[in-house]
């Protein structure tokens, strides 16, 4: 009888419990429903996340590639958790449907540990959205078109620079090919791109064997392995306090900055002690040290201009220090890609060739004025973009505010990873994307299709869209066209060329090396004279470069 009695009440406290938690549970489900503006959308779906750890251990060494096989299994946007952060992930339509239609929501960058030892701390592309951000946004942006892209004259200065750069650049090769026949062309090209870049920005060049040069602009790896989507200082930023290979890695990426931001200081310091009111606009930095002094604290009200010293704060540096930084990585290991494709697959070396012979005779050399009747240069170019996805993911993305994407809910300061790779591999847009092929962009009049190369997605969109697109396409174009009509490349056959890479922010080629030989003579290449560069450095601003000066 006892036992019965207790059973029953037992079982009467169960089913008080249970009836106790079911209510509790719905109150917190209606009340996160409420808090939620109404919204019933749960978070995105994902992977199993270990303790501490996360998904950060199933990233591999491609996780571009990763994420996409994650696309297929849970759909375009899913969540993974990196340390103790959740990440979401936006691969195809999500893409376009969060920056672009949903764009100020999701426009922000994340509080990551390395983002703030980037410009110190002032980075316009790795700070987060804010009214004095938009302004500078506007004024580089502005800035970078006027001083290359932007009317007949600038185009044509910029060209100048392009064309006396791959001359110097062709030169060197042809050396290193006589002394050496097989070379690495990698330090090569970035110490190029850099020197155009800096033609652009500081008005003047350096030389290819420059130590204090090759030291500033000579470790773009590091650099964008510690800035990637996924790396590991970022999402488990505990390690930096203890001896290991991340804390080792993370102090060298600090003093790269540090060298990098000083080397930027000495620049603008040097411009603004030789500017004179009312002369001519010499570069870059004088227009950034114009248009910004002009705008006072950007335009920002006072309200909003927190934390900003009287006179206001000096954006100049870190400005100009982003447009230099963010062009010669991404540029540098654009033509990396390049060289490689074009010794890689002769017959398409071969075809480049054909068409610029068909256009350009040997009697000048190509310009931007070719560009329209020379539909596969820029197939190929776009083909290379495509194909690498030498950004695979942009650089992380952040919340500003709650917000929904495909019917999930994702709260505000959420990380948010752009899969630029899904898109060019999308097999839903590509016929066989994993075959490397140019005549995939060409009509079968050999027309460009406009409309198909607008599929490539490698300069981001929206927001935080690529402030350099049209710089870009105008240097690779220049030296892709101007490559294949003056010289022929191959391969170390001892050493042939590989598509794998190492992953970071931007995607590098495994180290390969090539031989060059004229195709003709450099006779007319020889001919151009170059523009003269101010070398504000030196302080002999205004003055014409020697003539066939081409290395300080
Ligand atoms: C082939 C060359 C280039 C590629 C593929 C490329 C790609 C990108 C990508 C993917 C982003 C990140 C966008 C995002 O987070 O959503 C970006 C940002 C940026 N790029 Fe480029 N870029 C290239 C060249 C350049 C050049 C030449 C410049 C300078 C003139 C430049 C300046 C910037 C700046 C300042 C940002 C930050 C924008 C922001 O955060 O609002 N880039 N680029």
């Amino acid at each position: 009888m006892m036992n019965a009695a207790t059973e029953d009440a037992d079982r009467t406290l169960a089913r008080t419990l249970l009836v106790a938690s079911v209510t509790f549970l719905c109150a917190l489900h209606v009340w996160r429903r409420l808090r939620g503006g109404g919204s019933a959308a749960a978070g995105p779906p994902g992977p199993f996340a270990w303790p501490l750890v996360g998904n950060a251990a199933q990233l591999g060494a491609a996780p571009h590639v990763y994420f996409a096989r994650l696309a297929k299994k849970y759909g375009d946007v899913f969540q993974i958790r990196l340390g103790r952060r959740a990440v979401v992930v936006l691969n195809g339509a999500a893409i376009k449907q969060a920056l672009v239609k949903q764009g100020p929501a999701f426009a922000g960058r994340p509080d990551f540990t390395s983002f703030h030892c980037v410009s110190n701390g002032d980075s316009l592309a790795f700070g987060t959205a804010t009214p004095r951000w938009r302004t500078r946004r506007r004024v580089a942006q502005a800035t970078v078109r006027a001083a290359s892209t932007g009317d007949a004259h600038t185009r044509c200065a910029f060209q100048n620079h392009i064309v006396c750069e791959v001359r110097a650049l062709l030169r060197l090769f042809l050396e290193e090919t006589r002394r050496r026949r097989y070379f690495q062309p990698a330090l090569y090209l970035v110490v190029s791109t850099a020197n155009i870049m800096s033609a652009v920005c500081f008005g003047r060049r350096y030389a290819y064997d420059d130590a204090e040069f090759r030291h500033v602009v000579g470790r773009n790896d590091q650099f964008t392995r510690t800035v990637g989507a996924g790396s590991v200082v970022d999402v488990m930023p505990w390690l930096q306090y203890f001896p290991n290979p991340v804390k080792t890695m993370f102090q060298n990426f600090k003093s790269l900055n540090r060298e990098f931001s000083l080397f930027i200081g000495a620049k603008v310091a040097q411009h603004r002690e030789t500017l004179r009111p009312g002369a001519a606009v010499r570069d870059m930095t004088d227009a950034f040290i114009l248009a910004m002094d002009r705008l006072g604290d950007l335009g920002v009200p006072p309200a909003a201009a927190e934390g900003v010293p009287p006179g206001g704060k000096d954006y100049v540096a870190a400005t100009i220090g982003d447009v230099f930084g963010a062009s010669q990585d991404t540029l540098s290991t654009a033509l990396q890609w390049i060289v490689l494709f074009l010794v890689r697959l002769p017959d398409i070396q071969r075809r480049l060739q054909e068409e610029v012979d068909k256009v350009v005779d040997r009697e000048r050399i190509p310009s931007m004025e070719d560009q329209q009747r020379l539909p596969y240069v820029m197939a190929f170019i776009y083909e290379v973009m495509r194909y690498t996805s030498f950004v695979p993911l942009t650089i992380p993305h952040s919340t500003m505010t709650d917000t929904t994407i495909m019917g999930y809910s994702v709260p505000k300061d959420t990380v948010v990873f752009v899969n630029q790779w899904s898109m060019n591999w999308d097999q839903d847009i590509w016929t066989q994307p994993d075959s490397f092929d140019p005549e995939r962009f060409l009509y079968p009049d050999g027309s460009l299709n406009k409309d198909l190369v607008g599929n490539v997605l490698i300069f981001s969109q929206g927001k935080r869209r690529c402030i350099g697109e049209d710089l870009s396409k105008m240097q690779l174009f220049l030296f892709t066209s101007l490559l294949a009509h003056q010289c022929h490349m191959s391969s170390d056959p001892a050493n042939p060329p590989q598509t794998g890479f190492t992953y970071g922010l931007t995607l590098k080629p495994l180290p390969f090396s090539i031989a060059v030989k004229l195709r003709d003579s450099m006779s007319v290449l020889e001919r151009v004279k170059s523009l003269p560069l101010n070398r504000t450095a030196e302080g002999t601003t205004g003055q014409p470069e020697p003539e066939g000066h081409s290395e300080n």
